[in-house]
């Protein structure tokens, strides 16, 4: 089985998901089982992403209402993508809170994952080879409520899976050829690196979130899950880091 993360360009339009959902058809053609994690829907001013449906309420201090409001985004999110999925005539289904398994403490805004339970994960893939789980939310042990994995924990989210499932190997698919010498909307003579270190990655990703999560790039070093970060829009070979 692969885990595939789709981030917030990817799962913007109808459009960007159509490359989606051919990628998750010709995954399970491949590798029999994928889950999919994905973030919310766009960026600031579309309509449900993170920071729009953040920019609803007062700033505040990470709570309880700020996590349960910017966890809506991935659901909905989650929503739309097995519905078109399943209109395509692949068999596909969600999990999210309790049956994703990803029990986390109650910072909310920055939450500390506390175990992973994959129960249901794995009960799930004997029925379908598709499973949908919205990335970046946990459930706290404790009181039970929506908490969040930082910005961009999506990423986290997906290399968290990788692990505890014994991941094949972990996609990211993106708006960008792969991990650039530099961000190629900044700098123009840029290159692709084919494959890189864990180190390597971590010392080229500067600020928290950048072309993947700095914590989920430290968590796939620690663990050496595999990773393949890739274009949406082109089937070549992105970068691979896998040592
Ligand atoms: N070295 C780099 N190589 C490629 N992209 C980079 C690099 N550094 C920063 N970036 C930025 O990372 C972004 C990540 O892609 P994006 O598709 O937005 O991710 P997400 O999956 O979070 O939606 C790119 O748009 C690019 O601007
Ligand atoms: N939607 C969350 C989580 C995330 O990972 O998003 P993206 O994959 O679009 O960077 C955020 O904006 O922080």
């Amino acid at each position: 089985m692969i885990v595939q993360k789709y981030g917030g360009v990817a799962m913007q339009n109808h459009q960007s998901r159509k490359f989606v959902i051919s990628h998750i058809q010709k995954a399970i053609s491949k590798h029999q089982k994928v889950l999919v994690v994905v973030s919310a829907m766009g960026r600031r001013g579309q309509y449900y992403s993170t920071d729009t449906l953040l920019d609803l309420i007062p700033p505040s201090a990470n709570s309880i209402e700020t996590d349960l409001l910017s966890a809506c985004g991935e659901l909905i999110s989650a929503s739309v993508l097995c519905a078109e999925i399943k209109k395509e005539g692949i068999p596909a289904t969600i999990l999210y809170g309790k049956s994703a398994g990803i029990i986390t403490n109650e910072a909310y805004g920055n939450a500390d994952i506390l175990y992973v339970d994959t129960k249901e994960v794995t009960n799930t893939f004997k029925d379908y080879p598709c499973i949908i789980v919205p990335g970046f939310q946990g459930l706290s042990e404790i009181s039970q409520t929506f908490t969040t994995l930082g910005r961009g924990g999506s990423d986290l989210t997906a290399v968290v899976y990788g692990h505890h499932l014994n991941a094949d190997i972990v996609e990211f698919y993106k708006n960008v050829p792969g991990v650039m010498t530099s961000d190629p909307f900044k700098n123009e003579s840029v290159q692709l690196i084919s494959s890189m270190s864990y180190e390597e990655l971590q010392n080229i990703i500067i600020e928290p979130v950048e072309i993947i999560q700095k914590r989920a790039a430290k968590f796939a070093a620690l663990h050496k899950v595999p990773l393949h970060i890739r274009s949406l829009y082109e089937e070549r070979d992105g970068t691979y880091v896998y040592q």
